[in-house]
């Protein structure tokens, strides 16, 4: 049976990591992006990063940030990967040597876009171009049905609970991608609600696959 990636994205706190790691997800995200609720600093980043074990995918979420910022975090964190959640190109997110996400906001020309980023796993957002993510917003999960054909890609946007069986049964993602879905409040994860989202995942899998 295939099994759908389930990466966490924002955490800012110790405890939320563990519980995440608890429930076994693939990848957790922390967000640097400039004007995030969910931002955080190096220092802080740097700490949270040692809750995360070897085997659970440590992703650096920046959005159109300098070169120098984002090799720090390289540098300073040592993630396992990127997330490039702005107007990157491919040369842009290659430059730093790790594997990287790459989303595309389905308010624009995605469908074009993907093309320009073979070697990135692609990640689908709801947001429009020059916007950050994070929003809570879903799209036309029918939409990217054909990508997840060719290619693995990462669902994102507005994912909860209530949710995510009916995206996977729509767009067979190879991932999918939660921060505000998870939340109590910016920032601050809900176990129960991080649960509840890793159980809608494997059950969507069990009837799916
Ligand atoms: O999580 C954030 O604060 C964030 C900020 C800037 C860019 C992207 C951000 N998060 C990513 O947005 C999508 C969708 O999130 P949500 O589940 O709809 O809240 C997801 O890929 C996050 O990694």
């Amino acid at each position: 049976m295939q099994r759908t990636r389930i990466k966490f994205c924002g955490l800012t706190r110790p405890a939320d990591i563990e519980a995440a790691v608890r429930l076994g997800v693939d990848a957790i995200g922390l967000v640097f992006a400039p004007g995030s609720p969910r931002r955080v600093d190096l220092a802080t980043a740097a700490a949270l990063r040692q809750r995360i074990p070897g085997l659970c995918h440590c992703v650096a979420l920046v959005m159109d940030q300098p070169y120098d910022t984002v090799q720090a975090i390289v540098q300073t964190v040592r993630p396992d990967m990127l997330q490039f959640h702005g107007s990157e190109s491919a040369a842009d997110c290659a430059r730093f040597g790790l594997p990287y996400i790459k989303a595309l906001g389905l308010g624009g020309e995605a469908e074009t876009a993907v093309q320009a980023f073979p070697n990135a796993l692609i990640l689908t957002d709801s947001h429009a171009p020059g916007q950050a993510g994070g929003t809570g917003q879903t799209f036309d999960w029918n939409r990217v049905a054909d990508w997840t054909r060719q290619r693995p890609v990462m669902l994102a946007g507005g994912l909860h609970a209530d949710n995510v069986e009916s995206a996977i049964a729509t767009a067979r993602p190879y991932a999918v991608d939660v921060s505000s879905g998870v939340e109590s409040a910016p920032g601050i994860k809900s176990i129960d609600r991080m649960q509840a989202f890793v159980r809608a995942v494997q059950r969507a899998d069990q009837s799916n696959h």
